[in-house]
């Protein structure tokens, strides 16, 4: 599992680490987040109405949920345990509250924080990738701060400083190589 504020460059890590190895299979989540330019339903999120979320949620089919800067994210559980029994390498890229559920669930996953090199370049990233207002950034960075602090709780942290690095080392972390 991968977690770490939002703009520290999860996405772009897990894109590079799966160009060179498409065999580990991404969890795709589902979100009341509306879609940004260029992201795909099925492929980035499954993107969802407030009313599906709710629909998910009572009948069970997510792994894990939570509310993240004023949207739902949420794992599907079905694909996940498929993809697990069939012994393929599985990677979840969701928030603190979501890497808690599942560690309760699911004791043996492996939590990996993904931390900026430093404040000011998170701000820099988020900021920099263009896709969110001044308010919503605000609120991430807001949200960063309990990610932060929630570092000692993963069981190995990564600092991306190098996008290449990071990869490998995660790639690495969970004997894919
Ligand atoms: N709990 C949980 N968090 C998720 C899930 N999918 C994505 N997230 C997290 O929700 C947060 C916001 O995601 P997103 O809106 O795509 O923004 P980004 O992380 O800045 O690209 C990030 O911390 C994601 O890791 C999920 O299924 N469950
Ligand atoms: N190691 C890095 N060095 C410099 N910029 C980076 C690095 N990793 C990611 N970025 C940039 O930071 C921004 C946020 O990255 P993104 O992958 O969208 O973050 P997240 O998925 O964690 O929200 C993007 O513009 C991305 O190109």
């Amino acid at each position: 599992m991968l977690s770490g504020p939002s703009g520290v460059g999860k996405s772009t890590v897990v894109a590079h680490m799966r160009k060179e190895h498409p065999e580990v299979w991404l969890s795709v989540s589902a979100t009341t987040r509306k879609p940004r330019p260029g992201e795909r339903h099925g492929v980035h999120y499954f993107f969802v109405t407030d009313d599906e979320m709710d629909k998910l949620i009572a009948n069970g089919e997510l792994l894990e949920w939570a509310e993240f800067a004023g949207n739902r994210y949420g794992t599907p559980r079905a694909a996940v345990l498929e993809h697990l029994e069939a012994g393929v390498p599985v990677l979840l890229e969701i928030d603190l509250q979501g890497a808690r559920q599942v560690r309760a669930s699911m004791p043996e996953a492996q939590l990996v924080f993904l931390a900026p090199p430093s404040w000011e370049e998170l701000v820099r990233r988020l900021t920099g990738r263009g896709t969110e207002s001044p308010e919503v950034i605000d609120r991430r960075l807001e949200a960063a701060k309990t990610e932060l602090a929630a570092e000692p709780e993963f069981d190995e942290t990564l600092v991306n400083t190098s996008v290449e690095d990071v990869a490998r080392e995660l790639l690495a972390l969970m004997n894919v190589v």
